[in-house]
């Protein structure tokens, strides 16, 4: 177990993904491997925010995850790859309870945040998702204007006694989510008329206005042109230090350029977990060096 280096500089985040080494894959484990549930690499950490042991999840009958145990330490970029309908969203949403609101869906196993389990029924999961954020696939910003999107998550929390409190915390929000001298002189515009990738950042911004410890991001770039994602990359780059931050993204570019770690799901399997330098130029796992080098997926 090694502790996670989890600075990253832009520079880091704007490098390409690294060559592949394809050669390095003798010796493998095989997919044997998976039957059993292992997960090769370093899915554990010395400083966890979440400790995940042995999770399944159901939908119905249908098993989507199949006894995942993962740490996400402190401050980390973690991203989750795999084919479509590996699992990582489902895996992603156990951990602000999103899959509460799909009634087929069971989750099963330990699930902590800070030590504390995440599952207790005497947990407040509006304070969960409050503590644990959410930016989604697609920007969905309220029928609202600029102004309100931000401020919506403080005055629903209580975060803020005075107007000028108020104003703090969204223009802070909006600084940090980059975006502050593109709105200023429009807060009362409505947010649909803003382009893609600036209703995605004033998603973020809205989900950092309640001051999370975690941003969960399902695919946040793939509805975003390539200067939308640049800009949405290096936000990444810079909320990781204050953040920890989860994303599932299908872009293996994307991966390398933002995370520190990469997990590698299959068929609800975690199969590797890794630095992403390596994921990417040695993996250890077959199926993890199959995916990256395009074989399937
Ligand atoms: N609401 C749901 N009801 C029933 N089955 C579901 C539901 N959501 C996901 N599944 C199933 O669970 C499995 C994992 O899906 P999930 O969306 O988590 O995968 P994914 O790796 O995120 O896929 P993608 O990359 O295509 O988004 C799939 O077999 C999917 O069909």
């Amino acid at each position: 177990m090694s502790t996670l280096n989890t600075s990253i500089s832009t520079e880091q985040t704007q490098r390409e993904a690294p060559e592949l080494a394809p050669a390095a894959v003798q010796d493998k484990p095989e997919e044997t491997a998976i039957e059993y549930g292992q997960t090769v690499g370093t899915p554990f950490a010395d400083d966890a925010k979440f400790r995940l042991r042995d999770v399944e999840v159901y939908y119905g009958e249908s098993q989507a995850i199949k006894g995942v145990s993962l740490d996400i330490a402190r401050n980390e970029v973690i991203a989750f790859i795999g084919p479509s309908g590996c699992g990582k969203s489902t895996f992603l949403r156990c951990l602000n309870r999103m899959n509460d609101s799909i009634d087929i869906c069971r989750v099963k196993g330990s699930l902590e945040l800070d030590g504390q389990d995440l599952y207790d029924p005497r947990r407040d999961v509006v304070e969960l998702r409050a503590r644990v954020g959410m930016v989604f696939q697609k920007p969905n910003p309220f029928p609202k204007s600029i102004y309100d999107n931000v401020a919506y998550g403080p005055r629903i929390h209580g975060l803020a006694n005075r107007k000028s409190e108020l104003d703090d915390i969204v223009e802070d929000s909006l600084r940090k989510a980059g975006l502050w001298n593109e709105v200023k002189d429009r807060l009362d515009a409505p947010a649909t008329g803003m382009s893609g990738g600036q209703q995605q950042r004033l998603c973020i911004a809205r989900t950092i206005a309640v001051s999370p410890e975690v941003v969960l991001m399902d695919e946040p770039c793939s509805a975003l042109d390539p200067i939308a994602t640049a800009k949405v990359e290096e936000l990444i780059a810079e909320l990781s230090e204050s953040y920890t931050i989860i994303i599932v993204t299908h872009s293996m570019q994307q991966a390398a350029r933002v995370s520190h770690r990469t997990a590698y799901f299959h068929l609800g399997n975690l199969v590797e977990v890794n630095a992403t330098d390596k994921v990417f130029t040695a993996p250890e796992h077959k199926l993890t060096e199959s995916y990256i080098t395009g074989r399937f997926g």
